[in-house]
């Protein structure tokens, strides 16, 4: 562990002259003091006045501000990444209600699009399922030693957000994770791996695209990426054996088998999942304490049962069992829906391994509407029947959740919780506007990607983001700061009622108060997951360091975006 909020421990570089420069993991620019530009022969090339972080901070953000749109500034903030990582995080830390949006949901969505088009430098490991022999030596070539990695997010591209196979250009999806675990979180980003698993894609104008930068075939048959995987996480845990492995936008074929497959075997984790899973608990919780309905009393509609929608189920199945429930009494609480219609016993081999457990028996549908071009029972026909209390989007469909769906559900239920989690932006199911209208303002909100405030008869409706960004950073803070060997259930959920308590009594009763804590909390909220997590890991007996005291510990993992001294050597 290296976090410096004590007093920074020296820098020790050995570069000299442009390579200083050169490398934004040591390089500070106009901020170097006479002092170190004598000893690391940078006089001349640097001008001559010494600025503090703050000046350089400030003349950052104007140029940030200066930036014509999402992208030019997203491409303004990687490029300072690239130069000056400290000052990176000092800015993004600093704004993080403003530049959460660029370097993560929704403007990462048009990076990773756009990838090979604006691409300028390599950022972290791409390994190829064409040289799985060349896995360790990439690794290796990281630079970075046994003690040296806390975190891996590594990526296949498949799923990403909810705008699919992107290939080669999905590492902006691992540098954008990673980039919230440091500002969020104090995460060290000097000890982390951002991971391109390059399998191929299937996207066909990225092979078409002469510029395409990732492998220019489709993607590898089962046995080929298993055993590319397979290679990935082997060498992974042997050259790192600290590392928390982070699985982020693996399609629904790969991403739950993964998951379970290395789950009890290393310290990993699938974001989507299991992050997603503790965030949507969250903000039912919250939604629980606001319409004072118990939890085992609410019917609760899936849309998207994929591996967000079914991770989301589990871990609210899991609530319900904690409430007293057993396992088919919490399961007959939901209704997911897929793009086949509602998950029915009926739709053999269109059921995926992990929606086998939710789908209704045929006997309870007699009788229900059917579209024929799904063809099984569509969304409004099963909020019809059903009259939910709960409707979470995780579809990747935009407008799905319609006026007529809404306005049905409204009808039967005082305070409907609607959580529209696909992200980017364009892609949620609603807009909380149009929900708080169609609801005359009952609707309990909360999205994936941002969303400005709502206006409303002259009240301001805060929108809780629904984002795995209030759980992830915590939970790897807390499992670094205890050096935990796994990620157990009871720590994602205990996440999960970390962010929940962040949410307070006095504001979910209120009418327009947003189910989550907001963004430009992020910091408190992933220190008091971090806490929680590790807690419970220490208590689950996973923990390999435990400290006497853990709110101490995981302040001091902290890492934070200060320039330390330097010792040239
Ligand atoms: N807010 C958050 O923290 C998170 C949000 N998400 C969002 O959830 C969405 C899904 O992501 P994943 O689960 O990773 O993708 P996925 O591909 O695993 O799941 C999507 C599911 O939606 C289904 N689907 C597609 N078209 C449909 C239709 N017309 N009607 C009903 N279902 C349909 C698919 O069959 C699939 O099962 C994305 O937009 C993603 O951004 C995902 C993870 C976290
Ligand atoms: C937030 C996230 O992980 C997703 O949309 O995939
Ligand atoms: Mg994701």
């Amino acid at each position: 562990m290296t976090g410096n909020s004590g007093s920074p421990r020296p820098l020790r570089i050995t570069a000299r002259g442009r390579a200083v420069l050169a490398d934004p993991r040591i390089n500070r620019g106009t901020a170097f003091t006479g002092e170190q530009r004598r000893a690391l022969d940078l006089v001349g090339l640097v001008p001559p006045r010494v600025l503090t972080q703050d000046e350089q901070a400030d003349r950052a953000y104007g140029q940030f501000r200066d930036q014509a749109g999402d992208l030019a500034k997203s491409v303004y903030l990687t490029a300072l990444h690239d130069r000056n990582e400290v000052l990176f995080y000092r800015l993004v830390g600093d704004h993080l209600e403003e530049m959460l949006p660029i370097v993560y949901t929704p403007t990462v969505g048009t990076a990773i699009r756009r990838y090979s088009t604006e691409y300028r430098r390599p950022r972290g490991v791409y390994l190829s399922v064409d040289a799985p022999e060349d896995v360790e030596r990439s690794l290796r070539a990281s630079g970075l030693g046994a003690d040296d990695v806390d975190l891996i997010v590594a990526t296949d591209g498949e799923g990403i957000l909810g705008i699919g196979d992107w290939g080669v250009g999905g590492i902006d999806i691992a540098v954008g994770k990673l980039a919230v675990y440091t500002a969020a979180a104090g995460i060290d980003p000097r000890r982390t791996l951002p991971v391109m698993l390059d399998v191929g894609t299937n996207r066909p104008e990225l092979l078409d695209n002469p510029l395409y930068l990732g492998n220019r075939h489709p993607r590898a048959d089962r046995d080929t990426y298993d055993a590319f995987i397979d290679a990935y996480v082997t060498t992974a845990a042997k050259l790192f054996p600290n590392a928390l492995l982070h699985w982020e936008d693996f399609g629904p074929a790969n991403a739950r088998r993964v998951l379970d497959r290395y789950r009890d075997r290393v310290c990993t984790f699938n974001d989507d999942i299991q992050g997603t899973g503790a965030v949507n608990l969250a903000a039912v919780l919250s939604g629980v304490r606001a319409t004072g309905v118990p939890l085992p009393e609410h019917r609760i509609v899936v849309f998207g049962a994929g591996t967000a929608g079914i991770g989301v189920a589990d871990q609210l199945r899991d609530a319900l069992v904690g409430e007293g429930l057993s396992v088919e009494q919490a399961t007959d609480r939901f209704w997911c829906v897929d793009r086949y219609g509602l998950l029915t016993a009926d739709q053999g081999e269109a059921l995926r391994d992990f929606q086998l457990l939710y789908a209704r028996p045929v006997d309870g549908t007699d009788g229900w509407r059917r579209d024929e071009n799904l063809p099984g029972i569509p969304l409004g026909e099963v909020v019809r029947r059903v009259r939910p209390t709960v409707l979470i989007g995780t579809s990747g469909q935009a407008g799905a959740f319609t006026e007529d769906i809404v306005r049905e559900m409204a009808a039967h239920t005082g305070r409907p919780i609607i959580l529209a989690m696909s992200n980017p932006t364009e892609l949620a199911e609603a807009t909380p506007a149009d929900l708080l209208d169609w609801t005359d303002g009952k609707a309990l909100v909360a999205t994936g990607s941002p969303f400005a405030p709502v206006e409303r008869d002259g009240t301001t409706y805060e929108i809780g983001q629904a984002n795995n960004a209030l759980v992830f950073p915590g939970l790897g803070l807390g499992a670094i700061a205890v050096r935990a060997s796994r990620i157990t259930d009871r720590m994602l959920r205990a996440a999960a009622d970390a962010v929940a308590r962040r949410t307070g009594d006095a504001d979910v009763a209120l009418l327009n108060a947003p189910l989550l804590p907001p963004i430009r909390e992020l910091r408190g909220t992933s220190e008091a997951v971090a806490v929680a997590v590790a807690r419970t890991a220490v208590e689950e007996g996973v923990a390999r360091t435990v400290p006497d005291d853990v709110e101490a510990a995981v302040r001091a993992a902290r890492w934070e975006p200060v320039y330390p001294p330097v010792e040239a050597v």
